[in-house]
């Protein structure tokens, strides 16, 4: 029988994510150039098969996965590209690869993030700055912890793309024995989203710092779901069902998980933490930190009603108290 040839597939990014993405695809028929920026952490991983630095119980196929820590190197060859480090930083992941280097490729972004500054979404930064046509992309969105994955508990992702071949392509590639995967055309809306439920989680973390109950979290959460529908349908119309798994599903996993870093972020926060210091309190990095001064900017322009990501910027961004922001947080809530 013939045996077909594998996907190749180019990683870029060594955190969390990118370990549990790797630990997924290396399930199928994918051979994987992974791009980490850390020479000692790549070395770990050819001598010992295992990230040092994240998710160091996994358990990395060397057969399938070479590590290189130069990216031109990592992109030579390969049929797609995945994004995987925090939005912050794709750009000096990138450094050295022009629109040139993506040609003939497919970019899938595993980032739930805004690109500070800029405050693109992922998709049309990398549509921008490189090039790439939007159709040729794809986002992989869902409640998913890496950690869970590391375990192999039975988890569900969602793969958006204006292509619904690619959306199919990319999900067969992420289907395995314990991934479910579901491909979807609305990009823009699950992007959106993702970004969304980070800044919710990181005010579910500052409430549960603070002392507040699950009662007020119950609350907080609904109130944030309308709030998601209001900004998304203002800034991406769209028919879309918000209580699919990749728009509330997410939001749950990440305002009640205690793997979420959004969370942890938020909580020592509201302990009293100032931002150095539960930055370095936590290896991993809080999406909803850069996030939330994305879109408070974006909404100055969208201008729908957002207490929750207001309060959130004003502690994080504006000095505000978070016993006094939450307790003005508290009046507008229903
Ligand atoms: N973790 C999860 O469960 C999930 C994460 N995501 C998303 O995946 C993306 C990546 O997150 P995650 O893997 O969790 O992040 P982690 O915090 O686990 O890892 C951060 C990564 O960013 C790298 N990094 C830090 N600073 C820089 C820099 N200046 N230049 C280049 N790289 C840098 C780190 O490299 P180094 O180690 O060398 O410092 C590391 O590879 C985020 O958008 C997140 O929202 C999405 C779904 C699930
Ligand atoms: O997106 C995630 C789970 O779906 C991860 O969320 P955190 O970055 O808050 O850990």
């Amino acid at each position: 029988m013939k045996v077909s040839q594998p996907i190749r597939l180019t990683m870029v990014g060594g955190g969390s994510w990118a370990t549990a993405l790797v630990k997924i695809l290396s399930e199928n028929n994918v051979s994987i150039k992974w791009w980490l920026r850390k020479t000692e952490d790549a070395e770990h991983i050819k001598k010992f098969g295992h990230n040092p630095s994240y998710l160091s119980d996994v358990q990395i196929n060397t057969r399938k996965v070479k590590v290189c820590t130069k990216i031109r190197e990592a992109f030579r060859d390969s049929q797609y590209v995945v994004l995987a480090v925090p939005a912050a930083f794709v750009g000096d992941a990138l450094t050295g690869i022009k629109p040139e280097h993506f040609a003939g490729k497919r970019v899938i972004s595993a980032i739930k993030g805004m690109i500070p500054g800029a405050n693109q979404l992922v998709t049309d930064w990398v549509s921008e700055q490189y090039n790439v046509p939007v159709e040729r992309m794809s986002v992989i969105a869902g409640p998913c912890h890496a950690e869970e994955v590391a375990l192999e508990k039975y988890s569900y992702l969602t793969i958006a793309s204006l292509d619904p071949t690619c959306a199919d392509n990319v999900a067969n590639l992420l289907r395995c024995r314990f991934v479910q995967t579901t491909p979807v055309d609305d990009i823009y809306g699950i992007e959106y989203s993702a970004v969304m439920k980070n800044i919710i989680a990181l005010a579910c973390g500052i409430t549960r710092g603070l002392g507040y109950g699950d009662n007020f979290q119950a609350v907080l959460v609904s109130n944030a779901m309308q709030e998601i529908r209001r900004f998304v349908d203002a800034i991406y119309a769209k028919h879309r069902d918000l209580s699919g798994s990749a728009y509330l599903g997410d939001l749950l996993v990440t305002a009640y998980s205690p793997f979420s870093r959004n969370r942890t972020f938020g909580t020592l926060i509201g302990r009293g933490y100032t931002i150095q210091s539960a930055q370095a309190e936590m290896n991993m990095i809080a999406e909803g930190y850069y996030a939330v001064k994305s879109i408070y900017e974006i909404n100055q322009e969208v201008n729908v009603r957002m207490p929750i990501v207001d309060a959130v910027y004003a502690i994080l961004y504006e000095k505000s108290a978070p016993t006094i922001a939450m307790n003005s947080l508290k009046e507008l809530l229903t």
